[in-house]
């Protein structure tokens, strides 16, 4: 299948996933493009450095979509993969590609998801609670804020010492480790 790589940040996901993707071309997973709302992104660099074709997306763009459903279109995009993505995706993209969007939230949805709750407001949030564990989902994407019908999801046990950061750790190499194959097996 065909990826696009959705990210607004460092793109450490969107690393491994290309990396394992290009080293593995019997994973049957090919990222042929990847789209940022935010021009200084490090996911962008990374693309650039491995050959993937990438696309800055501005509010004027996201709000009609005609140039990014045309991209989308043009490299045969089969799956949407949201890897740090921060803006709501809109009604004609969920439209255009019915369950063919999956985000990863840094948690155990459906506890410490929707509007706000992204990145260390997640892990904040954790340890306030004294969580003893924390872990990650990936679901479906849908027009609300990590609603989605979930598809996969991973625990890890925290220490009561745990910052924040260290909390944020833990989940991340969650994340690198399980979502490339999520990926694979949709
Ligand atoms: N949605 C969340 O945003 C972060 C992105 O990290 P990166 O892939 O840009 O390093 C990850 O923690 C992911 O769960």
């Amino acid at each position: 299948k065909r990826i696009a790589i959705f990210v607004s940040g460092g793109g450490s996901n969107a690393r491994v996933m290309i990396d394992r993707f290009q080293a593995h071309p019997e994973d049957g997973v090919e990222v042929v493009l990847l789209v940022s709302n935010k021009a200084s992104a490090g996911g962008l660099t990374i693309a650039a450095e491995r050959g993937i074709p990438s696309l800055v997306v501005n509010r004027n763009d996201w709000a009609t979509g005609e140039d990014l459903l045309a991209a989308l279109e043009a490299y045969r995009v089969d799956l949407i993969v949201l890897a740090g993505f921060l803006w709501l995706i809109p009604a004609y993209l969920v439209q255009a590609y019915p369950n063919r969007i999956v985000n990863i939230h840094p948690a155990l949805l459906p506890r410490y998801g929707g509007k706000g709750m992204y990145g260390k407001h997640v892990h904040e949030a954790v340890k306030a609670a004294e969580d003893t564990e924390s872990g990650i989902t990936v679901h479906y994407v849908n027009e609300n804020y990590d609603e989605g019908n979930i598809i996969f999801q991973a625990a890890v046990r925290l220490d009561p010492d745990d910052s924040p950061e260290q909390i944020a750790e833990r989940v991340l190499r969650l994340e690198h480790g399980n979502y490339w194959r999520v990926v694979r097996g949709l």
